[in-house]
């Protein structure tokens, strides 16, 4: 199975589709090829999880989808709008938001004043008062409303994730891209974002890509998840399907583990990985 190209979209859906997506997507960093010829899809209201080892091309495919890299070649579209040659700022305009691997939060400002940062940026660009109410509203559906006042940079890790997620969410996106949202998360703070990401794909009618390592909270939150590796999609399905992949187990874990259960307590790609060393 292994080198089969497998497309992360269905055939059917073709270049005028809807949806957050990449087709035939190539990138390439001074002759290294980083994503080959991807083709990937999120549409409103589903969950969807990329998972890969280190270095297979998941953040790069987040980036291009968000414009901080413009692809070597094929296309982007946020639903009918091409955004292949557009700029980040463009693409989060038309309802791109973002998280990133290392929490990019203002530390020296409030809770609130973060988010509403991520107000200020929505289409409707609140001001005064209404900025304010807007960005409680956020803090409010994500329980974060005790933390408004207090500084982000003082505040736990799992607080802090959450309120980049609040930020991203204030911007009022059509589509939701989560890097590593459960990186250096403790198991209850894991525990906490898989309820929010639920939380946000049942309450906010919007579409969510998740990278993560953390297996038990993609195969809890994601509907369709598609495995990278070398740059390509060998596969992509739902949580079942993909963990009785035989091609994702080995081209992820090797042949010792491709017999384990996905669903093990201790098992992330990384913990993995590192046994296969
Ligand atoms: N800005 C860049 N310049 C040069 N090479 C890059 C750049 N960004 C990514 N790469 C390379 O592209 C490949 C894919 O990297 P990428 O970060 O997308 O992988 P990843 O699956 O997100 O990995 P991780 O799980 O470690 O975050 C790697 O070989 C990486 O070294």
């Amino acid at each position: 199975m292994q080198g089969q190209h497998f497309s992360a979209t269905t055939p059917a859906a073709g270049i005028s589709g809807s949806g957050l997506r990449a087709e035939g997507v190539s990138v390439s960093f001074s002759g290294i090829k980083a994503l080959t010829e991807v083709d990937f899809r999120i549409t409103t209201g589903e969950v969807v999880g990329l998972i890969g080892p280190n270095g297979s091309g998941k953040t790069t495919l987040l980036n291009v989808l968000s414009g901080v890299y413009r692809p070597s070649s094929g296309r982007t579209f946020v639903n009918e709008i091409e955004t292949t040659s557009l700029r980040a700022h463009r693409i989060a305009r038309l309802g791109v938001a973002r998280t990133f691997q290392n929490i990019r939060l203002f530390g020296n400002m409030t809770v609130l004043q973060n988010v509403q940062v991520g107000s200020a940026l929505s289409d409707a660009r609140p001001r005064g008062a209404e900025l304010r109410d807007a960005a409680l509203k956020t803090l409010d559906e994500l329980g974060l409303n005790e933390f408004q006042e207090r500084r982000a940079g003082t505040l736990p890790y799992g607080i802090r994730r959450r309120i980049e997620i609040a930020r991203a969410l204030a911007t009022k996106p059509k589509f939701l891209l989560l890097d590593e949202p459960a990186a250096g998360a403790n198991g209850a703070e894991s525990e906490e974002l898989s309820e929010l990401i639920e939380m946000i794909a049942s309450h906010y009618s919007l579409g969510v890509l998740v990278i993560e390592h953390d297996l038990r909270l993609m195969m809890r939150v994601a509907s369709r998840i598609v495995a990278l590796t070398g740059g390509r999609v060998i596969a992509e399905g739902d949580a079942e399907g993909i963990s009785q992949n035989q091609a994702v187990r080995e081209a992820y874990f090797g042949k010792k583990w491709a017999a384990e259960s996905f669903a093990e307590p201790s098992l992330t790609t990384e913990s993995m990985l590192e046994e296969t060393k």
